[in-house]
């Protein structure tokens, strides 16, 4: 049976782009969702069978959309990560000095790994944020006649009617995103030496010293943790989730045992996902994981 992947669309994101990468070789369909929470929902909701979606840049940091649907919304298991490199590109239907943008299009997260440029080369420039940005390059691409320009790939820039005006404009060159494969399957992995494995852990409440003593369960075993990170409960104002990056995967004596220990405090874990990581190198021609 061929299996579906849900990703964020329309054709020519970054997400489809790591997710052609990493299913490269096997048979399935790629389908195109329009935000983050409906790639997710369509593997909740069995439409789909995997999930790839964005969780971290390397320049603007955690795609809170995805960690708080994955969080809150859905439990679903994280059964991979790909680190992907990511180059943005300026492009636009209309032959245009940078002086004659009269608007920006792209996702959020692309538009802030290109701040600076933005600032020194289009201050003038109106920004407006898309759910992704091959859906601002399609917009730019169905209004031909508009002063527009949009940030994107070059995947979208072959796929739309658009032309660079600037290529390579993320502020820092070492820019990479990490994807989540997310599935209630597991499908045949590539070998990886990199394993990890993320929980969530809620303290209890008024427990001076509870994070200290979480962090202390792993450190005297030795443990390496990659990424602490605080979310919102969204129960109210000062209350957080945290969700840890463990640098190995789940086993059946340590990790339990400093789990044992800090469910001993009165803190509760979910365990995201103990899963392989792979990096594509940013090298051209280079297409192994
Ligand atoms: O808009 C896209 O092309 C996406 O795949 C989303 C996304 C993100 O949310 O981080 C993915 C990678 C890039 O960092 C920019 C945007």
């Amino acid at each position: 049976m061929e299996r579906k992947v849900a990703f964020l669309g329309p054709v020519g994101t970054f997400t489809e782009e790591a997710a052609r990468f990493f299913f490269a070789g096997e048979s399935v369909q790629y389908i195109p969702y329009s935000s983050i929470p409906d790639v997710l929902d369509a593997v909740d909701l069995e439409k789909a069978h995997y999930a790839v979606v964005p969780i971290e840049n390397s320049i603007e940091g955690t795609v809170n959309l995805t960690m708080d649907h994955l969080i809150h919304q859905v439990d679903l298991p994280i059964i991979g990560e790909l680190a992907y490199p990511i180059s943005q590109h300026l492009m636009a239907s209309l032959k245009l000095d940078f002086s004659q943008v009269k608007k920006v299009l792209s996702h959020p997260q692309a538009v802030a790994q290109c701040r600076h440029f933005l600032q020194r080369n289009l201050p003038h420039a109106e920004i407006e944020y898309t759910k992704s940005t091959a859906e601002a390059v399609r917009l730019v691409g169905e209004n031909p006649t508009q002063p527009w320009a949009a940030i994107g790939n070059r995947l979208a820039q072959s796929i739309y009617p658009v032309h660079f005006l600037q290529e390579e404009i993320q502020d820092h060159s070492n820019n990479y995103t990490r994807f989540f494969i997310i599935s209630r399957y597991k499908p045949v992995l590539q070998a990886t030496d990199h394993e990890k494995t993320s929980i969530l852990v809620t303290l209890p409440s008024d427990f001076p010293g509870a994070l200290y003593q979480v962090l202390a369960a792993f450190a005297w075993r030795k443990i390496n943790l990659s990424k602490i990170e605080s979310r919102p409960t969204k129960t109210g104002l000062g209350n957080y989730h945290f969700i840890i990056d463990i640098d190995q995967q789940m086993d059946e004596v340590l990790l339990p045992g400093a789990f044992a220990e800090i469910e001993a405090l009165g803190c509760q874990i979910r365990t995201l996902g103990s899963y392989p990581f792979y990096v594509k190198k940013a090298e051209v021609g280079s297409e192994s994981c």
